[in-house]
């Protein structure tokens, strides 16, 4: 196979493939150490023996040998820039890379670098770019080399009070400039600082106080619940006074360091930055140290969101202090660091930390031409910080790295779950020069999230939708990048589509100024186009799909050949060609069949993927439909169960009123019985009264009548006797003349009283017994009891028992 191409003005990247080593039983937990019956992890990639025209005689190519499965694939040869083997350091990749000279093109010739890593999940990408709890990254690596190249030319705002406000007004982002010291002090500081609103907030969270101001800190947080291991100060220069404070409980459980997780990654090999531990809420922070967070005391050092908790040590190596970039001496310097993500095709400031509850909500951020930047598109209304030394550099790269998104896989115990960027803008201007004439260029590191099968990350919900939008974002890079290799001739400008996703936007819209900018806005300075450098991760012991799918796309140049059975490229390569696959030779084909060959190798793996990704999606809503259907049956028995209660209870409660009603009604029914009886009987009383009344009324008025003409009669009987007796002896007939009168009062009485006739009755009966004969002696009696009745007497009529005999007077008498 040829030696890979050399690098062409229109090539996007250099690329160059680092092997991930594999991880030590003792580190990260495999099947093979948990089950040591399993055979041996088969090695399918082989590193090919440099050949005589490679740089610092370092390989470049590799094999790709499918796995010895029932489907027979093509042996796979890839050609890189260089391979990095297993046992390459961070040092080897940062000089053995064209990183160096990207510095160089940023620092010298205003060219904008790209640096960038690409591999399946949990090859090492972010291990490379940076690094670990022991070794800096090459971002790490690059900052260090900036800032050392540039040394006393690079201006501190602290020193330079107009420094911010001139980066501001010639900055074409429309963005927040501000100095590392306040960026910082808003992050981790006491709050007396105005709060810092960003335009692009990210969730709020709370955390401990580890703030850079450790000075104020460390006085006010009580002992007993906070310790403060380490002041590492020998690693920071003398005039800046650092100091990292780890906040740790005071009895921590033993062994919890060591104690695996479930990828079998010790929390020891996790980046700081990574660590989910750092992560805790400020209920939980509350929980765990007390209220004593609270105190006034040192409320001002209490962070208001989660902060990581600082390192208690940064690495120190690898040593790159023999590396350095001539600068010019005529210039001053300034460099301002930017950091944002990509997440679900959207971008997000990283810098942007929440000042307060309100700015829980991230909004994303747009990549678009402003009215500075006519011609260039920029990431608009990020927060950019103005770093004067490495130190504040790091501070904000490991803050704005507590905000990246990463979560736990089947793949990776802390997955990227997003493309992360850290922009490092180095402006320029002539020294001792006040003017805004800033020029300068960018230093893009870009930690792209790995591709994942999601049968093996085994994710779901957010997770997997997460890896369905990040294998797509890398599926267009992929095209991208195959593109560009496809099209070595340097006359024709290659067409690559990276306006399908904002990730390939980023990284090369820049890379190809759209032709109208160039038109319209032709009298705009002129920009090299950038440098890239692309660093796949692979690792030979993983996934041979996925890995074979990244080196397929990523590869500067490939040799397909071809087995002996027919496979299904060959059956594509047929179709399309026209020739017929030899059975017996294992051809090596010709630029066409081969770039033929490589399309549908990329189609039939982006469909495989895409049919897993389904297929477990499918599986998963089948799970939920189940699920629902189990839930709706429950739902169904015992919506029945209720039905009946609610039936039974209502029976019971419309028999209990009916019978409350029936006895209510019954008990009205009788009262109104009674009642109708009372009121029949006083009606029949008053009824029966009444008519005796009127039967009394007509018999006594006659009676009394009667009996007043009987009185009369007999009164004048009784004068009459009277009289015939004082004819013969007075004295006798005086006494006799009074028991008359007593009984006529009698009559009188009983006639005006109710027992009337009995009364009077009785008194007629009186009368008889007296015998009275004369009518005359009776009146005499009457004038004496002063009775106005007497006034009354009338000179009655003879009746006929005047002119009566003896015998039928007392049978009248005996009648009444
Ligand atoms: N070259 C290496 N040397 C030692 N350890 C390594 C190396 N590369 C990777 N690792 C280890 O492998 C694990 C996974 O690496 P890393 O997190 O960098 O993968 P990644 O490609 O960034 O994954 P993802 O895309 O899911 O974020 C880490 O524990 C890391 O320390």
């Amino acid at each position: 196979m040829e030696p890979p191409p050399k690098p062409s003005s229109t090539s996007l990247f250099q690329v160059y493939l680092r092997l991930r080593p594999p991880p030590s039983p003792l580190v990260q937990l495999t099947p093979q150490s948990l089950y040591p019956l399993l055979p041996p992890p088969e090695r399918y990639l082989t590193v090919e023996s440099p050949s005589q025209e490679s740089q610092d005689g370092m390989p470049t190519h590799i094999t790709l040998n499918p796995p010895n499965d029932s489907r027979k694939r093509a042996v796979e040869k890839f050609a890189f820039t260089k391979v990095f083997e297993e046992q390459a350091e961070q040092i080897d990749i940062f000089k053995g890379t064209g990183v160096v000279p990207l510095i160089e093109g940023v620092l010298g010739e205003g060219r904008d670098g790209l640096l960038a890593t690409l591999g399946v999940t949990g090859s090492g990408k972010s291990h490379t770019i940076l690094g670990s709890k022991s070794q800096r990254g090459l971002t790490q690596l690059s900052l260090d080399l900036l800032y050392r190249s540039l040394d006393r030319l690079t201006l501190h705002p602290s020193s330079h009070p107009l420094l911010i406000a001139s980066l501001a007004a010639t900055d074409p982002s429309e963005s927040q400039i501000l100095s590392a010291s306040t960026f910082l002090e808003s992050v981790y500081g006491d709050g007396l600082q105005e709060p810092i609103h960003s335009r692009a907030p990210t969730p709020m969270t709370v955390g401990f106080p580890s703030c850079s101001s450790s000075k104020s800190l460390l006085s006010t947080v009580p002992k007993s619940q906070w310790s403060i291991p380490t002041l590492e100060t020998s690693f920071y220069p003398k005039d800046i006074e650092y100091s990292t404070i780890r906040l740790v409980e005071v009895a921590p459980a033993p062994n919890a360091e060591q104690t695996t997780n479930e990828t079998g990654i010790l929390p020891s090999q996790i980046p700081f930055w990574k660590s989910p531990t750092l992560r805790m809420t400020r209920k939980q922070a509350k929980l765990r140290f007390g209220n004593t967070l609270q105190e006034t005391s040192y409320t001002p050092s209490v962070p208001r969101r989660k902060m990581p908790q600082r390192p208690s040590s940064l690495p120190r190596f690898p040593d790159i202090s023999d590396i350095s970039i001539p600068t010019a001496s005529n210039a001053e310097y300034a460099i301002v660091i930017s950091m944002y993500e990509v997440y679900n095709d959207r971008i997000f400031d990283l810098l942007a930390v929440p000042s307060n509850q309100k700015d829980l909500r991230r909004r994303h951020l747009l990549f678009k031409p402003t009215e500075a930047s006519p011609d260039r598109k920029v990431v608009a209304g990020l927060r950019k910080v103005v770093c004067g030394n490495y130190e504040e550099a790091l501070m904000v790269l490991e803050t704005g790295l507590t905000e990246r998104r990463v979560a736990g896989t089947g793949s990776n115990s802390v997955s990227s779950r997003s493309h992360g960027f850290f922009c490092v803008e180095v402006k320029r201007r002539p020294r001792g020069g006040m003017s805004n004439s800033w020029t300068g260029a960018h230093l893009t590191i870009v930690d792209l999230a790995g591709s994942e099968r999601a049968r093996n990350a085994k994710t779901a919900g957010a997770t997997l939708a997460e890896a369905g939008k990040i294998n797509e974002s890398l599926m267009y890079l992929g095209q991208c990048l195959q593109m560009q290799s496809d099209s070595q001739d340097e006359t024709k400008p290659a067409l690559v589509p990276f306006r399908q996703c904002k990730l390939t936007e980023l990284l090369f819209s820049n890379s190809f100024p759209s032709s109208s900018h160039h038109t319209i806005h032709s009298t705009h300075r002129h920009r090299n186009p950038q440098k890239a450098v692309m660093i796949v991760t692979a690792d030979p012991l993983g996934d041979f799909n996925a890995t074979s799918q990244i080196l397929r796309y990523s590869a500067l140049a490939r040799e397909v050949t071809v087995p002996r059975i027919p496979s299904v490229s060959s059956t594509i390569l047929s179709g399309t060609t026209g020739r017929a696959p030899s059975s017996q030779a294992s051809p090596t084909f010709t630029h066409t069949d081969e770039a033929v060959v490589e399309m549908a190798f990329s189609e039939i793996a982006r469909l495989n993927e895409e049919v897993e990704i389904l297929n477990v999606r499918l599986a998963e809503e089948e799970g939920r439909r189940r699920e629902a259907e189990e839930n709706w049956q429950n739902a169904e028995d015992k919506a029945e169960v209720v039905e009946m209660e609610v039936r039974e209870e209502c029976w019971t409660e419309m028999e209990r009123r009916l019978e409350e009603e029936r006895r209510r009604w019954m008990c009205a029914w009788g009262e109104e019985a009674d009642h109708n009886d009372e009121h029949l009987d006083r009606k029949l009383e008053i009824l029966s009264k009444g008519i005796q009344i009127h039967e009394d009324a007509v018999d006594r008025n006659a009676y009394i009548t009667e009996l007043e003409t009987e009185n009369e009669a007999l009164r004048q009987r009784f004068e009459a006797l009277e009289h015939e007796i004082q004819s013969r002896s007075p004295t006798k007939s005086r006494q006799k003349l009074k028991i008359p009168s007593l009984a006529l009062a009698d009559i009188r009485v009983a006639a005006g009283s109710d027992s009337g006739i009995e009364a009077l009755g009785s008194a007629v009966s009186k009368l008889k017994g007296l015998g009275l004969t004369d009518p005359a002696e009776a009146r005499a009696p009457e004038k004496t009891a002063g009775k106005t009745a007497g006034k009354k007497v009338r000179k009655l009529t003879t009746r006929k028992w005047d002119l009566m005999d003896e015998n039928d007077l007392d049978a009248f008498e005996n009648h009444y």
